[in-house]
């Protein structure tokens, strides 16, 4: 494509993403929907025909990752704050309240408006809603305790109670409480829930709820009909609510309400925790049929707390009866003790599914206790059978393996176990274990099996129920003896450039390359590709910067997973092994630190003590104690912690693949080196690393890469890195880089240009050909130019080799110079191992002894497969075997010994194939570069 022409072209679609910014600014502005905090706006219908590329602006559709934007400018301008308004009324008292029919019937035109609106997303292929960030970074905080009903009857106790008319605007009402009752039904639009509330005096006021774990969108993706169904249990009308500390604000549309930021941690659900829990009110059946209907919509969070308020219900029954009969303990009734089996059983399978295996086996060791189990098997044959089944799949996921085995045997067990149709489920269980058994202890996997399982699941597969299907089930392994999580040390923090405070993980050992390290289950993870099908995207903003006013933007999935991650906490608050897992990652760990710094330094002024610890040996204390797990009956050292912090930590994570975004708590301790000596992989939800270059001696920091590998361009991988907060990596490669700028980049940018102009469409085969000699030429010049770098130019290496391809199968109609492209194409060929070679640093005399195996890692080993499957007349018979051998050493490292190759070659080259083939249709560490092929 002429230059001119592709500018014009770029400029084009800037004018369209700009007009479209525009007309959606406009839209909003003008919008009638008055009622709502933000506002939904529908961009014009597509075509059906027409992709959707044409039409969204290529600015408006979400990143995978979140980045600076080019526009911040305009999008300042759309997201415009009406400060002024605000600051006209901070601090006035609200002391004569709108009318309440006023108040009702604006809430009703929204009401109208918003289900419109929804019916119009059946219909539109696409719609953005806006959602400023700002409140949530500075206000929303994540419950760490175990009880959080009754941390909040605690504070409310002890705050003041506050009426409508007593509220201040645009203030937070600290140690306050504003009791409330429900008097219109609420409104969900895609963040908040926004509802009527009136006070003791009967005046009313709009209470907007955002964050609210019973209805956000987390791992699951929940339906507009299955929100509206929690509300009506939630808030229906007449209930009780109380806030705490609230925030009275003039909202963004010019409405005066009440905001509540963090429903989890400040909104006192005090009628509906009243019904739950006293059992003249809502009895255990309904209790449980709720948790049922939570359960099947995959909303386990929801489900678990039915289950539990049914248990609690169980057991103070149980209390009164024994206390009216004056016993201090007697036998339990039949009923009870059957409606207790299911409940724990239902609960147990959401632990399961939600990998919290330690409180699934809590639940089911009743089983355990009871030494004659005839008395439970009498319960309803399926119940007793799932709770056994629930049983051992604890114990499978916790690892413990022979405690399984010896289930399996015992006789109690087999009562139920060895009946009918759990028959067939025993033999599966029984040749499960083995396997998982394999991966735990020699960390076997099937790789090729489970990366076939991950590409061929079609994307609206529900993922399969973990503790039925261990099929797909894959146990977790730790080679703790290999390396070890430690602070680094002063001259490590100097040399690498880690900021203070950084740990790292440090080999132990030798460590051969194809060693497996770790394979760890996410703490929280979600399907990212869910998310491509919605129709509904949303442009989450905020400003890093309020006086400059950079706005930054990230993506739904961010905030999805974020809200998985609470989800987590809030499943496990009731034992602090589940915040323990996160302690460590970096910002969590920071933030730890200064406020038990804060917490100390406030103690000793009080105390008086002029003396403070230096900040290093108070670093030095607080992390060993950091290292240390909680212990189960005490609570972690904050009952809160902000979002924000939670934010921070995800934007450091590197671990995606094209289908999962997840935290790994171990993994997310390596640090980053552009030319790492470990490589890591995701296939499912399952993070791999494994050490893959050589020479690596006890002492040695193990890293990964947390960007594509090998990107030539400095500026390109700084441009990367920054979104981890890494500003400049100090790494072998980035130090080389840097000293050869600005020259190194500047050969590197020719060659991009070039290669933009040789792989356009309709060039005449002649006139491609020009440009690959040029590019041939450039590269030619930088390998020499730049010998002494580790590693060679691979992607541009690759990139030409692909060219080279295309024009040899391109129809060249042009006859001018086509002796000369054949001679080219030729001696291409002829010199491809040697070019191969001189790239990955390998020589001769290495095979099949490789100098780095990582080097070979990527698109350019899938070019030495082909050429050694299309070429090898070519190649000496001698050399062929050994570069045979050197295949089949790398396809065993690279699958860190779970899979042997043999001699035959063919088979060697297809195990590479496939291999490859799939880790691309799976990962986007790799990068497809060769886009002509
Ligand atoms: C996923 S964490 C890695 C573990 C982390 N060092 C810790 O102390 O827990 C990523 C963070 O580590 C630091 N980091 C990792 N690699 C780095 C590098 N090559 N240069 C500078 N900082 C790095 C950065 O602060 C980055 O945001």
């Amino acid at each position: 494509m002429p230059k001119s022409k592709s500018k014009s072209k770029l400029n084009k679609s800037m004018i369209t993403s700009i007009t479209a910014v525009i007309e959606l600014s406009e839209e909003l502005e003008s919008s009638k929907c008055n009622c709502s905090t933000e506002k939904l706006q529908v961009l014009q219908q597509l075509n059906s025909q027409s992709s959707s590329s044409s039409v969204i602006p290529s600015k408006l559709k979400p990143r995978k990752s979140s980045r600076k934007l080019c526009y911040s400018n305009i999008l300042s301008e759309l997201f415009i704050i009406n400060n002024n308004k605000i600051n006209e009324q901070k601090g006035e008292i609200y002391s004569t309240p709108i009318a309440k029919s006023i108040i009702l019937e604006k809430h009703e035109t929204f009401a109208n408006q918003i289900l419109k609106t929804f019916d119009k997303i059946d219909d539109l292929p696409y719609c953005f809603t806006k959602n400023n960030l700002q409140t949530q970074m500075k206000y929303r905080m994540i419950s760490l305790i175990a009880d959080p009903f009754s941390d909040q009857m605690d504070r409310m106790e002890t705050s003041v109670q506050l009426k409508i008319n007593l509220l201040r605007i645009n203030h937070i009402h600290l140690n306050s409480r504003l009791p409330v009752k429900i008097i219109s039904t609420p409104i969900w639009t895609r963040y908040a829930v926004h509802v009527v509330v009136q006070d003791e005096n009967t005046h009313c006021l709009r209470l907007s709820i955002y964050n609210w774990s019973y209805i956000m969108n987390t791992r699951q993706i929940k339906s507009y009909n299955y929100i509206q169904e929690c509300l009506t249990r939630l808030l229906p009308i007449n209930s009780c609510i109380v806030i705490l500390d609230p925030w009275f604000k003039m909202c963004h549309d010019g409405e005066i309400g009440l905001r509540c930021e963090s429903p989890n941690t400040h909104l006192l659900m005090i009628d509906f925790e009243t019904r739950c829990s006293t059992s003249n009110r809502i009895n255990v059946d309904q209790l449980r049929q709720w948790g049922n209907t939570c359960y099947q919509a995959d909303d386990n969070l929801g489900a678990i707390q039915f289950y539990t308020y049914g248990l609690r219900q169980i057991d103070e029954q149980q209390e009164k009866e024994l206390t009216s009969k004056g016993k201090s303990i007697g036998p339990k009734t039949d009923e009870c003790e059957q409606h207790r089996i299911r409940l724990l059983s239902n609960r147990c399978a959401c632990y399961l599914r939600e990998r919290h295996a330690a409180l699934a086996l809590a639940d089911t060791s009743i089983l355990l206790s009871i030494n004659e189990l005839s008395h439970v098997l009498e319960s309803p044959k399926t119940t007793a059978g799932k709770l056994l089944f629930r049983c051992l799949s604890a114990h499978l996921h916790l690892g413990l393996f022979d405690k399984v085995e010896s289930l399996i045997k015992s006789h109690k067990f087999n009562i139920g176990l060895r009946n009918g149709e759990n028959l067939a489920a025993i033999t599966i269980l029984e040749r499960e274990l083995i396997r998982l058994r394999d991966e735990n202890i020699k960390g076997r996997y099937d790789l090729q099996g489970m990366l076939y399982e991950q590409i061929s699941i079609h994307k609206n597969d529900k993922p399969p129920l973990m503790f039925i299907d261990l099929s797909h089930y894959h146990a977790e392994c730790n080679r703790n003896d290999l390396f070890e999580v430690r602070p680094c040390r002063p001259e490590e923090l100097t040399k690498n450039g880690y900021p203070k405070g950084s740990y790292g993980i440090y080999a132990l050992k030798n460590i051969e390359p194809g060693t497996l390290l770790i394979v760890e289950q996410p703490f929280a993870s979600i399907d990212n590709r869910v998310i491509g099908e919605q129709r509904c995207y949303s442009m989450n903003f905020w400003q890093t910067n309020e006086k400059n006013s950079t706005i930054e933007y990230c993506n739904d999935d961010i905030l999805r997973l974020l809200n998985e991650v609470e989800k987590q906490l809030l499943i496990g608050n009731n034992s602090w092994i589940t915040f323990d897992k996160i302690k460590l990652m970096q910002p969590i760990r920071q933030w730890l630190i200064e406020r038990k710094n804060d917490n100390e330094t406030e103690q000793e002024n009080n105390n008086d003590t002029s003396e403070l610890l230096d900040n290093d040996q108070m670093l030095v204390l607080s992390k060993k104690q950091w290292q240390q797990p909680f212990s189960k009956r005490l609570s972690p050292p904050t009952s809160h912690i902000p979002w924000r912090i939670l934010f921070e930590t995800q934007q450091q994570n590197p671990f995606r693949s094209k289908s999962t975004l997840g935290w790994y708590p171990l993994g997310s301790m390596f640090n980053h080196s552009c030319l790492p000596n470990c490589l890591w992989y995701l296939i499912g939800d399952n993070l791999f690393i494994y050490v893959c270059a050589s020479n690596i001696r006890q002492g040695d920091e193990l890293t990964i890469s947390y960007c594509p590998l090998w990107i030539s361009s400095l500026n390109q991988r700084t441009f990367q890195l920054r979104q981890f907060s890494i500003t400049s990596c100090r790494c072998l490669l980035c130090s080389y880089d840097r000293s050869n700028m600005p020259q190194y980049e500047i050969e590197l940018k020719k060659f991009s240009n070039l290669r933009a102009l040789s792989r356009q469409k309709n060039l005449s085969c002649s006139k491609r050909f020009n440009y690959i000699e040029k590019l041939n030429h450039i590269y030619e010049f930088i390998t020499k130019k730049f010998r002494q770098r580790s590693i060679g130019f691979i992607n541009e290496f690759i990139d030409l080799e692909s060219i080279s391809k295309y024009i040899q199968y391109e129809n060249n109609n042009d006859n001018i110079n086509e002796d000369k492209i054949q001679t080219f194409l030729n001696e291409q060929q002829l010199s491809f191992l040697q070019r191969l070679s001189r790239v990955c640093r390998l020589t001769i005399k290495d095979l099949p002894k490789i100098g780095n195996p990582i080097f070979l890692f990527g698109t350019q080993i899938e070019l030495l497969i082909h050429h050694l499957e299309h070429c090898h007349t070519h190649v000496h018979t001698c050399d062929l075997k050994q570069w045979n051998r050197l295949l089949e050493c790398l396809y065993e490292i690279f699958t860190f010994k779970c899979h042997v190759s043999t001699s035959n070659m063919q088979k060697t080259l297809n195990d590479h194939k496939q291999l490859f083939t799939n880790l691309l249709q799976t990962q986007i560490f790799l990068q497809d570069s060769s886009i002509l092929k």
